[in-house]
């Protein structure tokens, strides 16, 4: 098996406060296999976005290493690409300049016209051909991420880092970029950690969801392998006898387990790095806010 592009081991973050430190989240351990897609859940506030922030290296980690393709690091880099839920675009630069903005300050020593061409074919592929020329102002919601989208994937990190880039969509073109999304990292095999309240989204993308028990001193407390083929199909994937099942285990996790912690019951040793994959059980309810 090939060596993990990303190695969380014993992750810590705590914010001083009055009272002392507060410890968000405790000793979080997982691997990202090279091209693996997984998505982080678990309710509101318990540190996904830590998590994320963390591994961006826009946030320092109080405790714990992280490796990037076999290197100690804890700054962010080009090496890692960021969608945020709001894509933060210039407002006097076109989508086209805003993609170029990341681009020409990577690969500063490439041709003009081949960094054109790069956050050209990018622009594209999310389906701005035609409207890469226009300012945020005029493009939809949906579009401004379509060009976060391109604008990550266009800088061609080893990683790309999704914080809920969907959760401010309306369903169907939440679908959309969900496609648009899955397509990108097919053809470009990117290692993701996705934060996502959406037990369906993760569902569909991932090929790991790794769920967090609630925090203060959040850390992993289940993961699940997605066992749909790819490339994915939307309606055969739904149809699924096992999507039910995978989905009831997921919610079940969220409504009676996300309070237990696995680090508790079993000593933290390097083991404990790779948690054991349960199989679904029945439960039910939606989404994790
Ligand atoms: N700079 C900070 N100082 C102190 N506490 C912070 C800081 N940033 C985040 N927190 C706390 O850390 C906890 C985790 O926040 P985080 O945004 O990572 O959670 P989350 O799971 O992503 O939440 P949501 O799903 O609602 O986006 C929260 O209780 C938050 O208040």
């Amino acid at each position: 098996m090939s060596a993990p592009v990303l190695e969380l081991f014993k992750l810590s973050k705590a914010y001083p406060t009055p009272k002392g430190p507060a410890v968000i989240v405790k000793e979080f351990n997982l691997n990202l296999a090279p091209g693996e897609f997984v998505t982080l859940i678990g309710h509101s506030g318990c540190g996904k976005s830590t998590v994320l922030s963390m591994v961006a290296g826009l946030t320092d980690a109080t405790d714990g290493a992280m490796i990037l393709s076999g290197r100690e690091t804890n700054v962010a880099g080009p090496d890692r690409g960021v969608v945020f839920q709001s894509p933060c675009l210039l407002p006097w630069m076109t989508a086209f300049e805003n993609v170029m903005l990341g681009v020409d300050q990577v690969y500063f020593t490439a041709p003009k016209a081949e960094r054109r061409e790069l956050a050209e074919y990018y622009l594209s592929v999310v389906g701005l051909g035609n409207a890469m020329h226009k300012y945020p102002g005029e493009l939809s919601q949906g579009m401004r991420q379509r060009v976060g989208i391109a604008r990550a994937f266009a800088l061609q990190p080893k990683m790309l880092l999704l914080d809920e880039p969907f959760g401010m969509l309306d369903a169907l073109t939440k679908m959309e970029l969900q496609e648009v999304l899955l397509e990108l990292w097919r053809r470009n095999k990117l290692t993701t950690l996705m934060v996502t309240h959406d037990v369906d989204e993760a569902i569909f993308l991932s090929d790991r969801v790794v769920m967090m028990t609630d925090g203060p001193e959040a850390e992993v407390g289940d993961i699940l392998t997605i066992p749909f083929e790819r490339p994915r199909n939307r309606a055969a994937v739904l149809a699924d006898p096992r999507y039910q099942e995978i989905r009831n285990h997921l919610l079940t996790f969220l409504n009676e387990r996300s309070h237990i912690r696995p680090s508790r019951i079993t000593p933290p040793t390097m083991e404990s790095v790779t948690v054991p994959e349960r199989s679904p059980v029945p439960g039910g309810a939606v989404s994790t806010h």
